[in-house]
């Protein structure tokens, strides 16, 4: 064992008086077992990492549970909204870097075994995922989970009383960012926008659309490090605790098989990821990190190898900002692997790659996939909860471990039983109550499993469903369900609301029997008014899914794809000869349109030579429908770090330009940005790139089809622009100073040399 070097032997008496004090030894038996680091990012920074410190305690717990001796650490996080459209952006890209540095400090010096990774958003899944590479321990991903998008507006169809009314609109982080570019217009007032402020982001987790933090939890399970549900699983909901056990039971298994990384990540799984990504139109931040990823596993991968990818395989899924379907919808419909299913059909997965279930990737699809006739109980179960809207009890008095002081959720189901088996089976029954869905409830009870309703008894999903069916009708939406405790044991409590807000107690659920999958072999309604007396609830419900919405229509199949190609393409160019990146999912049918047949976008360049300038240029007017907007020296070196442009591509929707300017930069995007943004220009500016000789006024053409952007001026013109060219200097010092002279542009991932 790699541990023994710190554990084995009289010579290291003083390194294990050491483990002994600082408490992580529980008998000398340990000694004997592998040491599995627990790479947390926990921070109070993040609503991504808010709650990490109870999932990292939770995941040590069932790390001992496994046989391994769990040992935590911490790394930094920065939260990308929080530093949006300020110098601290920055500092986002180059956090990747000392993610990476500081996981690798913490598994060499003290001689790992194993690793589980809790990372969660943009910069933390890459860094973690690099050090995983450099140093190549057996290592498992588990997330933190994403966010459930806001509710922005009730149903005014509905007669339920507002805070039980299904949801019509939803919301993000982005609707708030252009919610600030709607007030700049006129478009909204101050009111609106606080109540947008105060709903959009409700729970912990990572933002809930296919934004940069939840393309790179989902690629994980496409590279074959994450387990099935890692990036479509939501935080609040109690399927997680499933996902942190078995992650918790593989990696002591992986260790015990010696399954490292650099086994699993290969060519081929990078392909993977990437066909993956441009089938559901991810941030294009991931090329960046994967690109940058694979450098650390030591494989060479292209940029090129990108275009290739996304010229054959077709986009079958759109998320924020792209469509308005969120994480949950894509949960709900399948989850990535239902994603990966598709593809499987189409052949374009390289489905013999191994993963981290210790299964290969087509064994997990087999396995995973909702569309699969060999979707197992326990797959199908899983999509039942981590829904839409919350429920919205005025009513409700959580304690703070529910709730923040302003009244979003934090997990309190992952707190309330931890990873009990008959908690997690009864949220998700709940979580079918709460969505009338008769045939959810059912599917938990699999072929044979029984439910005691009063003197009757339902045998099997068919009839069990068939029997709820009436019960949830005549419910009309005022009786909900909540988790929670009975004399120790859990239980679902059934609640019946009045129009007036008011609510009793009605019955209790409780499993007497569990099956291995998480099936329940018998349950029972009970509705003894002493029982009811001693119930507690847990303070929590689970998620109403109410939002109505086809899952074929959220993950489509080949044949009804969005697009022939992908949602990422790679455009190169005398304007970009290392290439640029840009999301085509994004791109709205009326640019299209305006563009013409040939999708070609022809026009004057408006140059802006930082984002900070393009800010004060673009909401002055200086941009025109028709225009190209350069935002340059923004590049990893010139920024140096790399801004996302979130504020220039909001005010530039906000202002009504967005169906007719393009934009183009050496820096990046966040994951939000929707529309014909392209970025990761290379080379940049700062190391000499076309970019920098650019005039105001010169003409760019971008042709997406043929995936070129051109410069078109004379070359002569270029040729004596290039003598004249001068390095633009931004004063620095500290760490943003090292990194600069350090960093490789964007085509080759943004990392550091040497
Ligand atoms: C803040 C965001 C939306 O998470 C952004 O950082 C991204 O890259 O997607
Ligand atoms: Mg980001």
């Amino acid at each position: 064992m790699r541990s023994d070097t710190i554990k084995k032997g009289f010579e290291r008496a003083p390194h294990r008086s050491l483990l002994r004090a600082a408490g992580v030894i529980e008998s000398e038996a340990d000694f004997d077992k592998p040491f599995i680091a627990i790479a947390n990012s926990y921070t109070d920074c993040i609503p991504g990492h808010a709650h990490l410190n109870e999932i990292g305690q939770l995941v040590k717990r069932l790390v001992r549970e496994a046989g391994g001796v769990p040992l935590i650490f911490n790394t930094i996080g920065v939260d990308d909204g929080i530093a949006m459209g300020h110098s601290g952006m920055n500092y986002s890209l180059p956090s990747r870097e000392l993610i990476a540095d500081c996981v690798e400090t913490m598994l060499r010096a003290h001689c790992f075994d194993g690793m589980v990774c809790i990372p969660n958003c943009d910069k933390i899944v890459p860094g973690m995922l690099m050090a995983a590479m450099r140093v190549n321990i057996p290592t498992v991903f588990v997330s933190g989970g994403p966010m459930a998008a806001g509710i922005a507006q009730t149903d005014p169809s509905s007669d339920l009383p507002e805070h039980l009314r299904p949801a019509a609109v939803k919301s993000d982080l982005i609707s708030v960012f252009k919610g600030v570019g709607a007030l700049q217009t006129g478009n909204l007032t101050p009111e609106q926008l606080l109540k947008l402020e105060q709903s959009a982001c409700p729970t912990c987790g990572s933002c809930s659309g296919m934004f940069t933090a939840n393309s790179m939890n989902c690629l994980c399970e496409a590279l074959g490090m994450a387990l099935p549900g890692n990036g479509t699983i939501l935080a609040v909901s109690k399927e997680r605790e499933q996902l942190y056990r078995r992650a918790a039971e593989q990696i002591v298994e992986l260790v015990k098989r010696d399954l490292k990384p650099r086994d699993i990540a290969t060519l081929e799984a990078f392909d993977n990821a990437i066909t993956l990504d441009v089938a559901m139109g991810g941030s294009t931040n991931t090329v960046l990190h994967t690109l940058a990823v694979a450098r650390e596993a030591g494989i060479d991968y292209d940029i090129a190898r990108i275009d290739g990818i996304s010229r054959r395989v077709p986009c079958l899924c759109k998320v924020s900002p792209s469509s308005d379907y969120h994480i949950q919808d894509v949960h709900r419909a399948g989850g990535i692997h239902t994603i990966l299913g598709e593809l499987k059909r189409l052949g374009v997965l390289k489905t013999s790659c191994v993963t981290v279930t210790g299964k290969t990737l087509g064994e997990n699809i087999d396995a995973w996939d909702l569309r699969s006739p060999t979707c197992t109980d326990e797959a199908k179960i899983v999509r039942t909860s981590g829904a839409s809207a919350l429920v919205l009890d005025p009513n409700d008095k959580l304690g703070p471990t529910a709730r923040t002081a302003t009244g979003n959720l934090v997990p309190k189901p992952l707190l309330f039983h931890p990873a009990d088996a008959r908690a997690i089976a009864l949220w998700r029954f709940a979580a079918g109550v709460n969505a009338n869905d008769a045939a959810a409830c059912g599917a938990l009870f699999g072929a044979k499993g029984e439910l005691i309703f009063g003197d009757k008894a339902w045998h099997g999903a068919a009839e069990i469903a068939a029997g709820l069916q009436p019960k949830f009708k005549q419910a009309r939406g005022l009786v909900r369900a909540e988790l929670g405790e009975l004399r120790g044991t859990p239980v679902v409590i059934h609640w019946q609301y009045e129009k007036s807000g008011s609510k009793k107690v009605i019955s209790l659920v409780r499993i007497n029997r569990l099956h291995a999958v998480g099936t329940i072999a018998r349950a029972a309604y009970e509705t003894d008014p002493k029982s009811l007396a001693l119930v507690k609830p847990a303070g929590l419900m689970p998620h109403d899914p109410a939002f109505r919405f086809d899952p074929q229509h959220c993950i489509r199949t080949p044949d009804k794809a969005y697009t022939a190609d992908g949602g990422l393409s790679i455009l190169y160019g005398n304007l970009a000869p290392e290439g640029s990146v840009v999301k085509t999912a994004g791109i709205s049918d009326a640019f299209k349109a305006n563009c013409g047949p040939g999708f070609v976008f022809e026009g004057p360049v408006v140059i802006f030579e930082s984002q900070d300038d393009a800010c004060a240029g673009i909401l002055a007017g200086k941009a025109k429908a028709g225009d190209v907007v350069i935002i340059r020296n923004e590049g990893p070196r010139g920024g140096p770090g790399m801004q996302e442009m979130l504020s220039p591509t909001s005010y530039i929707v906000g202002m009504g330009l967005g169906d007719k300017v393009a934009l183009v930069t050496d820096g990046r995007f966040s994951g939000g940005t929707a529309g014909a943004c392209i970025g990761h220009v290379s080379p940049e500016a700062a190391e000499g790139g076309p970019i920098g000789l650019l005039r105001d006024g010169d003409r760019l053409r971008i042709d997406f089809p043929n995936r070129k952007m051109d410069i078109l001026v004379d070359p002569a013109e270029l040729a004596k622009r290039r003598q004249a060219w001068k390095q633009t200097e931004r004063p620095l010092n500290g760490w943003l100073a090292r990194y600069r002279k350090l960093v490789n542009n964007a085509s080759k991932g943004g990392t550091l040399a040497g």
